[in-house]
């Protein structure tokens, strides 16, 4: 379907009476108990449809598949023959890029104008990892003399559990697929059960591709049940998960028994410094949008805001009129840059932060919520002022529309307050001095700071984060450390000596 044919109204009401099922073996199939679970939409707490919930016994059906596909007709492949697969699915997905958009903003309340972004990204990712393991999966060889030579090369591991968050979902589960596919894994995904219609549509995606069947797996259903099941399952290599720092806690205690390879993107509760002599619009611009973009439900979200003594006054009224001017409505429509929250329940937490916020001295200041979507899980942008950072507010993840504005003096203080937490994702520091911008950033306990920016991201380096908030690396050539197996060879060149143990002499 070309993006001109398509209908969305005709596409959105077609939804609602279609159930999304399991896709294992290169098919979509019910789970094994029939059951299933409601998907609900963020804007207004209506079922959108029915969702295949399924949990260890479509685990294993899925893993089994995953495993014979790994042996037989997509571990025989030529590498390019494979990374012309990974291509193909960047092809459709741009094919299918307002469609996947739609679907997403529906389940999720993330904006339009925002999903589309992250749709074309899932793209881009493909089309990554493709170059990438053709271009730069390469081993080493090292030469002794003229006795050896000894070579590295890499192995795909088999298969990979994939599990993923709601908060920017097709993005994040396209940035594991990718590099699990283009190294030569096969897949099985867990979802998450609060936004499955983009997986759902990956798997319509790949089966319209037509990768070897069993290459690519989607099992919907919870975390305590599939999610478990695919962890346990002494089949599955490697487990990459993103999500809240406590799920990748247990997710590796119970990984350990069978001795899995473990990725963890975790939570996040980033800092962004503003020093009086930053640029201020810029900084401003960059503040606002890094906490309130996706609904403020970002890992890598800004949600600490320190600002210098000198420009702390002139920056918050800036940031109230931001604050009261920011556009929060329907997801669906293109002028919205605040939609509803994912679920009521995480509505709930949010909410709830925000009463522990004003008990614990912070003053909220909140912008507007049209009175025609009190319906939806909105929670208009807010502002936690007078707070300090030993507060819950300052602390704790919120993963919401929430600011956290503080004060500081000087360079040692703010280092100090920015490290003070028990996250360390990302980081943001805005100075005209360049070399205090270095030495500030280079201070930070974090896995990513951007010196003078926004979130812009580089497919090509390190994402991941220090302390509570990640283990180990994903992105660029770093992720070939986690998706492949390293093989050494050791090859003689000469009748080098070897101890002759228990040979007789003569
Ligand atoms: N560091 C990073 O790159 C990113 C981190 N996140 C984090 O994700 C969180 C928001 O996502 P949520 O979906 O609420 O996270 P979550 O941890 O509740 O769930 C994530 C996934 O884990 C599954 N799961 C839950 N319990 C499980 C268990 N015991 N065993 C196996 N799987 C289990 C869920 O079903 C879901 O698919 C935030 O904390 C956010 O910071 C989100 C995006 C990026
Ligand atoms: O750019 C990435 O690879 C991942 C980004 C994820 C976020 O920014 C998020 O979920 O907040």
């Amino acid at each position: 379907m070309t993006q001109t044919q398509f209908d969305k109204q005709q596409f959105l009401k077609d939804l609602e009476v279609k159930d999304i099922q399991l896709y294992v073996n290169g098919e979509f199939i019910d789970a094994e108990s029939t059951k299933t679970f409601d998907n609900l939409n963020p804007f207004t707490n209506e079922v959108i449809n029915h969702v295949a919930e399924g949990d260890k016994a479509d685990i294993d059906k899925a893993v089994e598949s995953a495993k014979a596909a790994f042996k037989g007709t997509w571990g025989k492949l030529k590498v390019a023959e494979r990374l012309e697969y990974v291509n193909k699915i960047a092809e459709v997905i741009d094919e299918h890029v307002e469609e996947v958009a739609l679907l997403e903003s529906y389940d999720t309340g993330l904006p339009i104008s925002q999903t589309r972004k992250m749709v074309a990204r899932a793209a881009k990712n493909f089309r990554f990892y493709a170059e990438m393991v053709s271009s730069r999966m390469v081993g080493e060889a090292y030469q002794v003399d003229d006795e050896f030579i000894n070579y590295t090369i890499h192995k795909p591991r088999g298969v990979a559990g994939l599990i993923t968050p709601w908060n920017a979902p097709f993005m994040l589960e396209t940035w594991k697929i990718a590099p699990a596919l283009a190294t030569g894994n096969t897949v099985v995904l867990k979802p998450a059960e609060w936004s499955p219609l983009t997986a759902n549509k990956l798997a319509e995606i790949i089966d319209e591709v037509g990768l070897p069947d069993g290459v690519f797996n989607v099992v919907h259903g919870f975390g305590e049940t599939a999610g478990a099941s695919l962890v346990s399952n002494p089949d599955v290599k490697l487990i990459s998960f993103t999500g809240e720092t406590k799920t990748g806690s247990e997710i590796t205690k119970n990984g350990a028994d069978s001795l899995k390879e473990v990725s963890m993107e975790l939570g996040g509760k980033s800092p962004i410094i503003v020093f009086d002599d930053a640029d201020f619009d810029r900084a401003l611009d960059a503040c606002t949008w890094g906490i309130f973009s996706f609904n403020g439900e970002r890992c890598t979200a800004n949600s600490r805001l320190f600002l210098h003594e000198n420009i702390y006054d002139e920056f918050v009224e800036e940031l109230k009129e931001r604050v009261g001017n920011i556009v929060v409505g329907d997801p669906m429509d293109d002028k919205t840059q605040v939609g509803p929250l994912i679920h009521s329940t995480h509505f709930n937490n949010v909410t709830r932060y925000l009463k522990i916020a004003e008990e614990e001295g912070g003053q909220l200041v909140s912008g507007k919520i049209p009175e025609e979507f009190k319906q939806g899980n909105f929670v208009a942008p807010t502002l936690v002022l007078n707070a300090t950072n030993d507060k819950s507010v300052a602390q704790e993840e919120v993963f919401g529309p929430v600011l956290t504005v503080m004060k500081f003096k000087d360079e040692e203080e703010v280092i100090d307050l920015a490290n003070d937490i028990e996250y360390g994702l990302a980081g943001y520091v805005w100075t005209k001095d360049i070399q205090r911008g270095h030495r500030v950033a280079q201070a930070v306990d974090s896995g990513m700071l951007w010196i003078n920016s926004q979130n812009v991201r580089d497919l090509r380096v390190p994402f991941g984060g220090s302390k509570s908030s990640g283990i180990g690396r994903e992105g660029g050539h770093y992720a070939f450390d986690f998706y492949t197996e390293k093989q050494v060879i050791h090859v003689a060149l000469t009748d080098h000596h070897i101890p002759q143990f228990g040979k007789k002499k003569d």
